[in-house]
């Protein structure tokens, strides 16, 4: 199952973006022999700042066809490290080919966007800043990698 991470903006050489690529290999060599990768980033820019209503199309247009499109949302669901790892296992074991993860820019994403989600995810109700959400949600999906391959990066 390919995973993507549709977002807003761009990110330039960074901190994150380091971290990003860190755990971006890392799940890739965890997930290829539980068919879960590769992980790929999909950025997109309203050049004009035109906000969420011409982010959206612009969102719409990099998730692949037939996707299974989750949301990056604060008032999605709040989930457990493992309950994730078990979702992601139970999509691809429905088999689904492509997940989308998006994550909004300043105003969030559109509603209708959202509408379109067939689930909802959220790293608490804090708002975060879009880079760190990326950030995050590539340990989760590394986290999740490895508990679902028994390894011992996650403890609790
Ligand atoms: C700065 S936030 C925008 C918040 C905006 N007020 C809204 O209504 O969504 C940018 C993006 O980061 C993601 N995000 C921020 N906080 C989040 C959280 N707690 N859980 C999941 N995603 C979050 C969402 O995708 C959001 O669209």
């Amino acid at each position: 199952m390919r995973v993507h991470v549709c977002a807003v903006g761009r990110l330039r050489k960074s901190p994150e973006l380091d971290l990003i690529d860190d755990y971006s290999t890392r799940f890739d060599r965890t997930g290829r022999a539980l068919g879960l990768g590769p992980l790929s980033f999909h950025e997109v820019e309203d050049k004009k700042g035109g906000g969420m209503s011409a982010e959206a199309p612009l969102l719409e247009r990099a998730i692949p066809k037939g996707a299974l499109i989750c949301t990056m949302d604060e008032r999605g669901k709040v989930m457990s490290s493992p309950d994730f790892a078990k979702l992601l296992g139970r999509w691809r074991d429905e088999g689904r080919q492509d997940v989308a993860f998006v994550i909004g820019g300043a105003d969030g994403i559109d509603p209708a966007l959202r509408a379109k989600a067939d689930a909802s995810l959220s790293f608490g109700k804090m708002v975060w800043p879009h880079m760190l959400v990326r950030v995050m949600l590539s340990e989760q999906l590394y986290r999740a990698a490895s508990i679902l391959a028994g390894s011992p990066y996650h403890r609790v």
